[in-house]
């Protein structure tokens, strides 16, 4: 990229739809905020984790498509009418048999850029609160992904993969400076862990994160959490929505990254004659 297309800033839209049972009409709904967010002035927008179906084992199958397939098409001609960057929050994608998590990136020419299966699967068993086992029915990606904008490098991961530190590391590594999660906590994870998650992977790895949900629907069989957030490099809270469905937006900008990363050189302080984290993927 020439230094003359480099910006230094941009303007972003976390959009926290209602997802329901009919995928036409989630995908309506899905294009038409982008379009309000575009009016608004995002250049990047994002959707939440799986946005064409509801969230649940019982749903993947039914839902799944491969890529290019319909939803997917929606999606490159949403980026493609709004000319911006969309992060089109998650799908079931079948593939060689198998169903993955999967967002998928487009640029403003409506192009596939990107394509992330979510790595580490959401199983878990918390008494009196919430089970769940992901990989009943979805199998975990392999590849580490970024992609290129004239902003900045922009690191992928879905919902869980937020848990583990060294995964957004290796991102921070490979020279991101937002790192952006379609996500769908709930209620017993969403409010112990969702804000401070968000705000320790801004702080650990100086950088801007965003973590984007679906809206709260009671009647779902999956109460999805809310509260999609935006932290800065600071870990400072700078877009956050409610529970119900609403567009957030947040200005991202790179000075400031690289202002926090200079008064503080956490990368250079790191003592690697100690502990490394290694990118052992082959991407
Ligand atoms: O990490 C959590 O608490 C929730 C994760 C989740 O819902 C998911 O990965 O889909």
């Amino acid at each position: 990229m020439e230094a003359s297309e480099l910006h230094t800033g941009f303007r972003l839209a976390m959009v926290q739809m209602a997802v329901g049972a009919v995928k036409k009409a989630n995908l309506q709904r899905a294009t038409s905020l982008v379009a309000e967010a575009t009016k608004n002035g995002a250049k990047m927008v994002i959707l939440p984790e799986c946005c064409n179906s509801p969230f649940g084992n019982e749903y993947f199958a039914d839902y799944a498509e491969s890529i290019p397939g319909e939803s997917t098409e929606a999606y490159a001609q949403a980026a493609k009418d709004n000319n911006i960057f969309l992060v089109a929050g998650s799908i079931p994608e079948r593939k060689d048999g198998k169903l993955y998590n999967t967002t998928t990136v487009f640029n403003p020419e409506g192009s596939l850029i990107a394509k992330f299966s979510k790595m580490h699967l959401f199983d878990v068993d918390i008494p009196g609160g919430i089970t769940f086992q992901e990989s009943k029915t979805i199998s975990p990606g392999d590849d580490l992904v970024t992609f290129d904008t004239p902003y900045c490098k922009v690191g992928l991961g879905i919902c869980f993969d937020i848990r583990f530190p060294e995964f957004s590391k290796l991102l921070l590594d490979r020279g991101c400076e937002l790192l952006v999660f379609p996500s769908a906590f709930n209620m017993t994870t969403g409010p112990a862990h969702w804000e401070l998650l968000t705000r320790a992977r801004a702080v650990d790895n100086q950088m801007y994160v965003a973590m984007v949900s679906p809206a709260r629907d009671e009647t779902a069989s999956y109460v999805a959490w809310g509260y999609s957030t935006l932290a800065d490099p600071w870990g400072k809270i700078i877009g956050k929505a409610g529970h119900e469905e609403a567009i957030v937006y947040g200005d991202i900008d790179l000075d400031y990254v690289k202002k926090i990363r200079s008064q503080m050189p956490l990368m250079k302080q790191r003592r690697s004659d100690i502990y490394k984290v290694m990118d052992l993927s082959n991407n």
